[in-house]
């Protein structure tokens, strides 16, 4: 069994993950920065006795992280309490794929992780990893098997959030696909506005990276598989035809994927 760590910016995702990449549970806390390593080590420990698990049956833990400071906490937690190797998903681990950016070293660990998972399930075809989370971001495998780039977009609760600090009448709302795209009153008018809007961003990001993807590979037909995930991931592709398939789990198991590459 795997122990990974997923910390995004919003929520740390915990898995135990069995050979075949399968999550066998999960668990999800809040991103707070101040939480300690021996907060983590309660956290983790109470997690695998809850599976009926003790740490021998751990055989490592990965982490994918965006947030330094927790992944420090984090750290420490595992050099402190557990004798089971670990890493921590960077710049230099064998991914399947070749980071083809303009600056690798910058790339989220996140968008790899997703990348890795996609490129898994695609069966080696090219892909694109959609993750709505703090940021929705889009991470391109191109059909030379390389992360070729990303696009970044504020998450739907993120642009929310900003709407409602930079006015003064604005008020939070439930997000749920509203009944019109002409909103009768102000919570209608936001969702009009919030989810549709971020709706029509996604899907023209999405045709703009397949019709790039196409153009530069020289095959209009190109078959490109698509992955959506995170917090809002199945909201979004249930509502959309152009989203492929939502996959819960997509980072996990490129961590598996990365974990078995790098062992
Ligand atoms: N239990 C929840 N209830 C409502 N919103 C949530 C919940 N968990 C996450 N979110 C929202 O989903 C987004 C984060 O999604 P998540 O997939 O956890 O992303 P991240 O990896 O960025 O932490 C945030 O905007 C957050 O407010
Ligand atoms: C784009 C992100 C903010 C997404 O974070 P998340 O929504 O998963 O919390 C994160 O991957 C990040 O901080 N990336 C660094 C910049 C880059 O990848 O180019």
């Amino acid at each position: 069994m795997l122990l990974a760590f997923d910390v995004g910016n919003s929520n740390v995702k915990i898995g135990l993950l069995g050979e075949d990449g399968r999550v066998h549970d999960k668990m999800r806390i809040s991103s707070q920065l101040q939480r300690t390593a021996d907060e983590y080590n309660v956290f983790v420990n109470q997690f695998l006795q809850q599976n009926q698990f003790v740490w021998q049956d751990i055989e490592g833990i990965i982490i994918s992280s965006v947030v330094p400071l927790i992944t420090g906490e984090l750290s420490i937690f595992l050099e402190k309490h557990v004798e089971q190797p670990y890493a921590i998903l960077g710049p230099g681990a064998k991914t399947g794929l070749k980071i083809n950016t303009e600056h690798p070293h910058e790339l989220g660990a996140d968008l790899v992780a997703n990348a890795a998972g996609a490129y898994y399930l695609s069966q080696g075809k090219p892909c694109i990893a959609i993750a709505f989370g703090t940021a929705t971001t889009f991470t391109v495998v191109n059909s030379r098997s390389e992360l070729q780039g990303v696009a970044i977009a504020p998450g739907v609760e993120t642009a929310l959030v900003s709407l409602v600090k930079n006015t003064a009448l604005l008020r939070q709302v439930k997000l749920e696909m509203p009944r019109s795209s002409i909103g009768r009153n102000t919570q209608e008018a936001i969702r009009a506005g919030l989810i549709l809007g971020n709706l029509g961003t996604v899907e023209y990001i999405v045709q703009q990276q397949l019709r790039e993807l196409r153009q530069a590979a020289g095959d209009p037909e190109l078959d490109i598989k698509l992955y959506s995930t995170g917090f809002f991931g199945k909201f979004y592709q249930q509502h959309s035809h152009c989203l492929g398939e939502f996959e819960e789990d997509l980072l996990f198991l490129g961590l598996q994927q990365i974990w078995q590459k790098n062992i």
